[in-house]
């Protein structure tokens, strides 16, 4: 896969350990001339990554929308910019651009992304897939969740048509390569 979305984390006052992986993943990217779609912000672990990856040679594509643009959080690392109105056009291009989606750890943000792929999924849209980087077991209970409402029949195909999940960063690269 060459074109890789990664939602994650607008904060940077995370634990460091979440910090240090999304370095690792930027360095991997770079390294094996990946393109990295992502969010455009300048904080957080979108920043975190963002350097990272471009330090080692990937091409940067940030998706922004204009509120960010208009609080002046849009990083300079972004090699190709595309611009969108709201968060609700924003993932879809992230879609279109991309080939696969990791999730890192993250808030509100990151899960409307991660719903956003998997419902358009459920239904048709595509056929593209979420990857849960696991860091540190960051998604042990929405994995559980996720379990127990297909135990009791919500799911209408089984969900693990549209993530997959990596608990080690071997595991992640396997699944991107
Ligand atoms: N206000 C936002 N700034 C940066 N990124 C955002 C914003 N709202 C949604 N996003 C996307 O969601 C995550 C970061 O949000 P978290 O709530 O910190 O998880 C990121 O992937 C952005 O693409």
């Amino acid at each position: 896969m060459n074109k890789i979305a990664v939602f994650c984390s607008a904060s940077d006052t995370i634990a460091p350990v979440f910090m240090e992986k999304a370095k690792e993943l930027g360095a991997w990217l770079g390294q094996h001339h990946k393109w990295l779609v992502y969010g455009g912000s300048n904080t957080g672990l979108m920043e975190v990554l963002a350097k990272s990856a471009k330090e080692n040679g990937a091409m940067i594509m940030g998706v922004v929308p204009t509120k960010l643009e208009e609080n002046g959080k849009v990083s300079d690392l972004l090699d190709v910019s595309f611009h969108s109105v709201n968060l609700s056009d924003r993932k879809d291009i992230m879609v279109q651009e991309a080939e696969v989606m990791v999730a890192l750890p993250g808030g509100i943000g990151t899960l409307d992304e991660v719903f956003h792929v998997m419902a358009s999924c459920s239904i048709g849209y595509h056929d593209k897939r979420v990857i849960f980087y696991n860091i540190d077991g960051f998604w042990n209970d929405l994995l559980a969740f996720l379990e127990r409402l297909e135990a009791a029949h919500f799911a209408h195909r089984p969900l693990k048509n549209y993530f997959e999940v990596a608990n080690t960063f071997d595991e992640l690269t396997r699944l991107l390569e």
